[in-house]
C-alpha cells in the first residue's frame, strides 16, 4: 500500500487515485530567467523518480510541469539585456532541456507555458470576478482572500496572522494586504496582453491554477513542488481554483525540502547556486541523483562537494563491478523474478518506496546487494543481483542503467586517441600529445602513463 505525506493534512496517508490505475500529477516548474540550479533539480529528480515508481507499481501516470515564461524577474533580465522577455524565456527553456537530459529526467507528458494560456487565464479571472471572489482596481485584478473561507488550510496559517504579517507594496492598489494579484496592469515598456480590464499580464499564481486544471481536470491527484512554494504560491493556487470550481483542487500535496548552500536556500535570487551544467560535468548524473536520494525528499539537504564526490566514487565502484560481471558472465537471461531471493528483494524495495517514497532506504538496499554480489561465490546469486540492480531497481530511480553501447564506443574512441597521442610522442610533438591529454582531462577522462602503456579512468 503506497502512503505519502500530504501537506494538506500533515499526515502520511494511503494514496488512492481518483481513477483506479491512473495518477494525474502537476509539478510547479521553473521561472525561466536564468540557468536552473542544483536546488531546482531536487523536485525535478524526486518527482521524475516518483513518477517512474508509480509506473513500476502499474499506474498510468499523466504528468504536467509548467514553464513560467512571463514574470517580473524575466522582464527585469530582458530590460537589462535590452531584448524581448520571450527571448530570455526561450533561451532558458532550451537550457532547461539540456540540463534535464543530462540529469536523466524524462520529459513530462505536458510542459505548458504561461504565455500560451493567456486566454484561459483571462476567462478564469473573469469567472472569479463574476462569482464575487475578485475585484478590479485601475486595470489590476485582485483575489479577495476574505471571501474564501478555507484560506490558510494548506499552509496551516490563520488569516488573522497573515493579515498582521502582510503589507501593501508601493504601487499596489489592493483593498486588504493579504489579497493577491491575479492580473497586473502593464507599466510603461512592459509586455502586455489585452484584457477586459485593460492591457496587462497574469499575476504569479493564477497560471498554475489555469494550466493544471485545463490539462488535468478541475480535481486531480497530486500537486507537487518545493516546500518554499507552499505559501503563498500553492495556498493561492488552491484558493483560486476551489473558489472557481467549488470542489477540491488537488487531493494530495507533496513538497520536497530545500537544498541549502552555506545554510541558506540555494536560489537564483540570492545568487548562491551551483548550475546543473557544472555539477554534471564534475560528478555525472548518477552521483547527483544518488546524492538527492540519499536524504528523504521532505528533509532539507545541504549541498556538499564531499558527498557528491563520495557518490561519484560509489557509482564508479558499482559500475565497475557490474561491467566486470557483464564481461565475464555475459548478460545471460537466467533471471527469474520468482526465486525466493529475488522476490524478497523486490518486496523490500517496494516496502521502502511505498513508505512515503523512502529513497534512502531503497538506495541502502541496492548497496547492500552490490556488497553481497562482491562477496558471494554463487554465480546465480550474482546474476540475480546484477539484474535487480541494472534492470529492476536502477531504472526506477534512473541510476546505474546499462549503457553498454555508448560506453563501448567511448572506450574505443579513447583508445584511438591514446594511439594517436603515442604517435605524436614518438615524433617528439609533445605539444599535440599534451593537448590530447589535457582535452580528455577536461572531459573527465584521465590518462596515466605507466610502464605497461597508457591507462585511463573516467
Ligand atoms: N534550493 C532549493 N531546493 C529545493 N527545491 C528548490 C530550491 N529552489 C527552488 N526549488 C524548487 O524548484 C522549482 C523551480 O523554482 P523557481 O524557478 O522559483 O526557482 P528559485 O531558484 O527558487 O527561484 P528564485 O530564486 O527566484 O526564488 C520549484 O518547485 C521550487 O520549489
Ligand atoms: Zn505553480
Amino acid at each position: 500500500m503506497l502512503r505519502i505525506t500530504n501537506t494538506l493534512t500533515g499526515k502520511k496517508e494511503e494514496f488512492i487515485p481518483i481513477t483506479p490505475g491512473e495518477v494525474r500529477i502537476y509539478v510547479c516548474g521553473p521561472t525561466v530567467y536564468n540557468f536552473v540550479h542544483l536546488g531546482n533539480s531536487r523536485p525535478a529528480i524526486t518527482f521524475d523518480a516518483f513518477r517512474r515508481y508509480l509506473e513500476y507499481r502499474g499506474y498510468r501516470v499523466i504528468l504536467a510541469q509548467n514553464f513560467t515564461d512571463i514574470d517580473d524577474k524575466i522582464i527585469i533580465k530582458a530590460n537589462e539585456e535590452g531584448v524581448d522577455a520571450l527571448e530570455i524565456a526561450e533561451r532558458y527553456i532550451v537550457q532547461y532541456w539540456k540540463d534535464s537530459l543530462a540529469l536523466g529526467i524524462r520529459p513530462a507528458n505536458f510542459h505548458p507555458r504561461t504565455t500560451h494560456f493567456v486566454d484561459e487565464i483571462i476567462e478564469f479571472i473573469q469567472d472569479l470576478i463574476d462569482k464575487g471572489f475578485a475585484y478590479v482596481v485601475d486595470g489590476d485584478v485582485y483575489f479577495n482572500v476574505s471571501e474564501f473561507k478555507n484560506y490558510g488550510e494548506l499552509s496551516h496559517r490563520k488569516l488573522e496572522d497573515m493579515i498582521a504579517g502582510a503589507r501593501i507594496e508601493p504601487g499596489e492598489k489592493k483593498k486588504s494586504p493579504e489579497d493577491f494579484a491575479l492580473w497586473k496592469a502593464a507599466k510603461e515598456g512592459e509586455p502586455f496582453w489585452n484584457s477586459p480590464w485593460g492591457p496587462g499580464r497574469p499575476g504569479w499564481h493564477i497560471e498554475c491554477s489555469v494550466m493544471s486544471t485545463c490539462i488535468l481536470g478541475e480535481t486531480f491527484d497530486i500537486h507537487a513542488g518545493g516546500a518554499d512554494l507552499i505559501f503563498p504560491h500553492h495556498e493561492n493556487e488552491k484558493a483560486q481554483s476551489e473558489a472557481r470550481h467549488g470542489k477540491t483542487f488537488a487531493r494530495y500535496w507533496m513538497h520536497n525540502g530545500m537544498m541549502r548552500l552555506a545554510g541558506s536556500k540555494m536560489s537564483k535570487s540570492l545568487g548562491n547556486f551551483i548550475t546543473i551544467k557544472d555539477a554534471v560535468k564534475k560528478y555525472g548524473k548518477d552521483a547527483i541523483r544518488l546524492f538527492i536520494f540519499s536524504k528523504h525528499y521532505r528533509s532539507p539537504i545541504d549541498y556538499s562537494e564531499e558527498m557528491l564526490a563520495e557518490n561519484l566514487r560509489a557509482v564508479k565502484r558499482v559500475n565497475a563491478i557490474l561491467r566486470d560481471f557483464e564481461k565475464s558472465e555475459g548478460d545471460k537471461p537466467l533471471f527469474s523474478k520468482k526465486t525466493p531471493f529475488v522476490k524478497e528483494q523486490i518486496e523490500r524495495f517496494i516496502e521502502a518506496l511505498d513508505d512515503d517514497f523512502n529513497t534512502p532506504k531503497a538506495v541502502a538496499l541496492m548497496f547492500d546487494l552490490i556488497n553481497k554480489m562482491g562477496e558471494t561465490k554463487n554465480r546465480n546469486r550474482k546474476l540475480e543481483i546484477y539484474h535487480l540492480i541494472r534492470n529492476e531497481f536502477g531504472p526506477v530511480l534512473g541510476i546505474l542503467e546499462k549503457d553498454e553501447e555508448v560506453s563501448a564506443n567511448i572506450d574505443g574512441l579513447v583508445k584511438l586517441l591514446i594511439e594517436i597521442r603515442a604517435e605524436f610522442k614518438k615524433d617528439k610533438n609533445y605539444e599535440k600529445a599534451d593537448q590530447i591529454r589535457d582535452r580528455l582531462n577536461e572531459l573527465g577522462i584521465k590518462l596515466m602513463d605507466t610502464p605497461e602503456g597508457t591507462k585511463y579512468t573516467f
